[in-house]
């Protein structure tokens, strides 16, 4: 069962078309993996997914429903929710506190927001700093809170922008292996990452865009041995 549907999704910024007629359906638990050249228009898909964007054209089914123009609370209330390349939580405020704003979207009351917010500071293994400010995180850190804010959401659909960026190989295994337990309860994701390594372990299927368009998608083994892909994106070096 197809848990999104993407339809002639096209956005234009005076004269540059940055997503252009994607067409896309994701199977509910799929797990999408998006690779394509810096300006590909990964981020602004996205974008347009999550309603931080309008369409100049095209149509988001997601679940059923027609989201198209929805607002990103909507959006994230429907259970399609994104993380940030540029992550950014309150810094002056605790974890629990920055995990706990996102909960009460879900959690009307504080005690119940709190109580949620603690669950999923524990998924993703931040408790020792669940008091901390966290502005004091490192990068690591800041990456499992961006996850923490998104998955207080409970989303059905989980947009992850570059997730791995800015980390060394030692920090990227673990989360690797925590965004694996995320997919294996349930959670449908979309995961744009330009470390090869890490789409090839995670990917069920692939998609590769240039400017703006789909250039491939289909089984990631097949699609990064396209030569299409190879000369756009992977290079030589890589096939
Ligand atoms: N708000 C905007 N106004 C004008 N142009 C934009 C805007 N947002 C993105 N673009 C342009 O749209 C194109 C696609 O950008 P986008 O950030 O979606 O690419 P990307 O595939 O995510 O790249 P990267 O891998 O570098 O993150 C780029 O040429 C970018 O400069």
């Amino acid at each position: 069962m197809s848990l999104l549907q993407v339809e002639d999704l096209t956005k234009s910024f005076a004269g540059l078309t940055a997503v252009d007629s994607v067409d896309v359906t994701v199977a509910d638990r799929e797990f999408l993996g998006i690779i394509g050249p810096n300006g590909a228009g990964k981020t602004t898909l996205f974008s347009l997914l999550a309603g931080q964007l309008p369409p100049t054209r095209g149509r988001v089914v997601f679940d059923g429903r027609d989201i198209t123009g929805w607002s990103p609370a909507k959006v994230a209330d429907a259970g399609l929710v994104r993380t940030f390349q540029l992550m950014r939580p309150f810094e002056s405020m605790s974890v629990l506190d920055n995990v706990a704003i996102a909960a009460h979207h879900r959690h009307r009351s504080r005690k119940a927001a709190r109580r949620h917010a603690l669950e999923v500071i524990d998924r993703v293994q931040l408790d020792r700093y669940v008091h901390s400010p966290s502005g004091s995180l490192p990068t690591a850190g800041l990456k499992r809170l961006e996850l923490a804010r998104a998955l207080a959401l409970e989303p059905r659909l989980l947009l992850l922008d570059e997730v791995l960026a800015g980390l060394v190989p030692a920090e990227r295994a673990p989360i690797i292996e925590l965004l694996r337990e995320i997919h294996a309860d349930g959670v449908t994701v979309m995961f744009v990452e330009h470390i090869m390594a890490a789409v090839m372990a995670l990917s069920e299927r692939l998609l590769v865009m240039a400017e703006g368009r789909e250039l491939a998608l289909g089984d990631p083994q097949q699609v990064i041995a396209d030569p299409r892909v190879i000369e756009a994106y992977l290079g030589e070096d890589y096939a």
